[in-house]
């Protein structure tokens, strides 16, 4: 024997019936079978409002009644060919000739009693079990309706009634011990009490039909069809990479329904439970899909957590007082007072020190909750021994599910630290001794973010999904888009990540796409965007609350540098090749590092320093391993070692600096490097990382540029440097004379920093730099004499780029 469980959705409709009739057909072939029909999806509704609506002596009953009736008959004249209708038509319409009668007694009386409630129920359930079994029976498929009110026996709680367990599985089974015929139909949800009125089982109550059925013929399956493909790892409406769990004991499957995934509701599959019987979750729509098994027993298939769930609208209350403190009694009365009010528990904590406790309840059910506690502890809030109730609203609860977390170390540290990295705050947790479910409360607001984080972390064997906000598509920023979209595949193939531009801003637009930015139109979508607004910008990026977001800063902007302090607050990592941050005043590049620690996000700026040379890595990776630098001697600026390797004199100084300009080596200024600003910066950047707290103005700058250069506009600045051309030639002759070169060395030593030209000859170490390199002599406690060097390309938009997208990959691997 076989039990087969349709729900509303499975039959709403002529259409889906017929589906219906073919997964029976197909079930037919293997063994006897016995269907459990819930009503047509949203009758039972209609029902109950009608019968409302008539006891309130509103006449619009009569309409919902007309609605009803209709939906019926439209089915049957869908479904079964005109010479196969007029019993079943005559059948439907002498049931809800029946309804009616009721309804108009209902009005008359204008009371609708539980007990009636069920009887208008229930014609849903035997409306849609009757035009199935005729519709079977029209196309071959011989079969019997039982009426399930002669077989399944309650008392008299009407809408919620308990079922008299043995005599219940005694009449089951009696009757298909006996009953002659392969196929039975049976009406769900409905029953009977002890005087023959009809009662119903309460919420899922077609599976509990379905279970004690199954139970009592002792089934070889049960199966329960419905229109989703199975419980699911995580709510498939917030999760878009929700899969369908493919085994999953009771009790796992108990709390992940409890906690939102309401497939089957498992209480009401208690009776297969006793008797160690699985379930079968399938999807009516795609019959050829595994479904979900649900075991007696919990099965290992190597999978630690099962799902991932949720309860929104979750109020907090806290009582809390010195006057708790080793005092028995204080929680009983706490839940007394709040089963009064038959308020539900869905949540509790209380820390050993015994000051608070504290419940998670539905947000609907506060005000009787403050009420009825506050009067409980009247007397002690009086003499201030314990404070009135604390409720917290806008708060949800999202639960790890898995039955071998028990055997696990470190699935709550990972979960807390993969929250932590998104910024998510947790408000309270619980984890019972089964070690079953650890949940948290956190902002109703951040659901969506913990979940994908949590599913990401505990499902996904595909990728990590890290979503971009870039500022800055002029020379690098353009590289980064470009590069980004280059290596799309190969991030997400061998490093599991799917990096998505979300946001993309410069100077003049902006433009977001929660799906990602198409980076190969990413210059179309900006033109289409929004007029630039870097508060809206920066407070879209937060509102959006996204996982694993990162900030790129490709500006040279000190606004934006400037938002980076929000960016952190919401755990959002920053990545900046724009210098101002980490140039800026001691205290807020320390505040900036500080902040990112707190909270766990990364603050990156490696192409600070040498564009895309590890410099800045290497350093940290010294100073973190023990090691202490002594002295750091360095050149550093790309564009200053281009111009005096390539001028000597054959043509003008600034047309060489129009060229470094040119080939993107130069800051968008190009006098912030020729003044030997862009100079200080670095060697300030490299000393504070090295661990001196440094300033600007303790750097000493021994500058070759005519002061006049400085002022007016770029352009103002290259006229003059045209008039100072004798000044620059006398430079270069001075040290080629000696055959030594110009470089503009920074150093590092005793905790000072100086910058400014030199000459330098062959034998020494920054003598031999070509192009627009740059070098880097680290001389520490371990590499005292013979200086550790990072030498190379050290401007340039491509190199840069890649700087910056490496720093990306860092922030996204944490
Ligand atoms: N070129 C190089 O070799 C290296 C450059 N860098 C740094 O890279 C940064 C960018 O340099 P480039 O791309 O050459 O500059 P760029 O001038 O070509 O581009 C700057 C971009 O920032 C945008 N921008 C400026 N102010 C903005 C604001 N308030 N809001 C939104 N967008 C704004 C502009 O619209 C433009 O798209 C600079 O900070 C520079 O110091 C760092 C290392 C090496
Ligand atoms: N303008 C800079 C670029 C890198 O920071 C330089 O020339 O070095």
């Amino acid at each position: 024997m076989q039990v087969l469980k349709f729900g509303g959705s499975s039959v709403a409709n002529e259409k889906n019936i017929k589906q219906v009739s073919s997964i029976i057909r197909n079930a037919l072939s293997k063994d006897k079978t016995i269907i459990v029909v819930s009503a047509l999806g949203g009758i039972t509704d209609l029902l109950l409002q009608a019968g409302s609506m008539a006891s309130n002596a509103d006449n619009e009953y009569k309409q919902k009644l007309a609605e009803i009736k209709e939906r019926h008959l439209e089915t049957v004249r869908l479904l079964l060919p005109l010479t196969h209708q007029s019993s079943i038509l005559s059948a439907v319409i002498q049931l809800n000739n029946e309804l009616e009668d009721i309804c108009n007694g209902i009005y008359l009386l204008g009371e609708l009693s539980d007990r009636i409630k069920d009887r208008v129920a229930s014609f849903g359930e035997i409306l849609s079990s009757r035009i199935l079994s005729s519709y079977l029976e029209v196309t071959g498929l011989d079969n019997t309706w039982v009426d399930a009110r002669q077989l399944i026996i309650t008392d008299s709680r009407y809408t919620r009634a308990h079922v008299q367990q043995e005599i219940t599985e005694k009449y089951i089974r009696n009757y298909f011990q006996s009953a002659i015929g392969h196929l039975f139909i049976l009406p769900g949800f409905i029953a009977s009490n002890e005087q023959g009125h009809t009662t119903t089982l309460g919420r899922g109550g077609s599976d509990y039909t379905a279970a004690l059925v199954g139970a009592a013929t002792n089934a070889t399956e049960v199966e329960i069809w419905t229109d989703v493909p199975g419980m699911m790892t995580a709510d498939p409406r917030l999760v878009p990479h929700a899969r369908t769990i493919d085994n999953i004991s009771f009790q796992e499957a108990m709390e992940l329904s409890h906690f939102g995934a309401k497939v089957i509701y498992p209480p009401t599959i208690q009776p297969l439970l006793n008797k160690n019987l699985s379930v079968w979750v399938k999807n009516t729509f795609a019959p050829e899909l595994h479904g979900t098994l649900i075991h007696a027993h919990t099965q290992s298939d190597g999978s630690i957590i099962r799902g991932i769930s949720s309860i929104s609208k979750v109020a907090l209350c806290s009582l809390e007082g010195s006057g708790m403190v080793g005092i028995p009694g204080f929680s009983k009365r706490l839940f007394d007072a709040l089963a009064r009010q038959s308020i539900n528990v869905i949540f509790i904590t209380q820390a050993s020190s015994e000051h608070t406790i504290c419940v998670g309840i539905d947000e609907g059910a506060i005000r009787q909750a403050k009420q009825v506690v506050d009067e409980e502890f009247k007397n002690e809030i009086k003499e201030g021994r314990v404070n009135p109730l604390d409720i917290e609203t806008g708060l949800a609860i999202v639960a790890l599910v898995g039955d071998h977390m028990k055997s696990h170390t470190g699935i709550s540290g990972k979960m807390f630290g993969a929250l932590g990295r998104n910024g998510i705050n947790v408000r309270a947790i619980a984890q019972g001794s089964s070690e079953r479910n650890i949940s948290t409360v956190i902002n109703a607001s951040d659901v969506r973010k913990a979940i994908n984080v949590l599913h990401e972390d505990f499902f996904e064997t595909t990728y990590k999904q890290i979503n971009l906000f870039i500022v800055g598509t002029g020379n690098v920023g353009k590289r980064l888009l470009h590069q980004l979209e280059q290596q799309f595949q190969y991030l997400q193939k061998h490093l599991r990540l799917q990096v998505r531009v979300i946001g993309l801003a410069n100077s003049r637009k902006m433009v977001f796409d929660d799906k990602g930015i198409r980076l190969s139109q990413w210059g179309e979508a900006l033109d289409n965007g929004l007029k630039m607004n870097l508060h809206d910008f920066i407070e879209e990026i937060q509102s959006k609350n996204l996982r694993n977001s990162i900030f790129v800063d490709v500006t040279a902007n000190e606004s934006v540098s400037m938002c980076y302090d929000a960016l952190f607050r919401k755990s959002i990592s920053v990545v900046a090749c724009n210098k101002i941050a980490a140039s800026s005043s001691l205290h807020n590049y320390q505040q900036l590092k500080d902040l990112a620690r707190e909270y766990n996000c990364l603050f990156l700026f490696e192409t600070n320093v040498g564009a895309g040379l590890p410099v800045i890595n290497t350093l940290n990776d010294l100073v973190s391993s023990g090691d202490t630098i002594q002295t750091i001697e360095a050149v550093l600026s790309g564009t200053l070692n281009f111009v005096f390797n390539n001028y000597n004199g054959e043509r003008s100084f600034a047309s060489v600096v129009r060229q470094a300009q040119e080939e993107g080596y130069t800051e968008p200024d190009p006098r912030l490097d020729l003044s030997g600003k862009d100079v200080m910066r670095k060697i300030l950047i490299l000393a504070r990382e090295a661990g001196y707290p440094l300033e600007m103005d303790a750097i000493s700058n021994n500058s070759f540029l005519p002061p006049s250069c400085m002022n007016g506009s770029v352009e103002d600045f290259y006229k003059e440097m045209e008039k100072y051309e004798s000044h620059f030639r006398q430079l270069y002759e001075e040290a080629a004379k000696d055959h030594k070169k110009l470089k503009y060395v920074a150093s590092f030593k005793d905790g000072k920093a100086a910058v400014g030209l030199q000459h330098i000859d062959a034998a020494h170490n920054l003598y031999h730099l070509y192009g627009k390199d740059n070098v880097v002599l680290f001389y520490t406690t371990r590499y005292p004499e013979q200086p550790l060097v990072v030498k190379g390309a050290g401007a340039g938009a491509d190199v840069t780029a890649s700087g910056v997208f490496a720093d990306i990959v860092r922030a996204a691997r944490i």
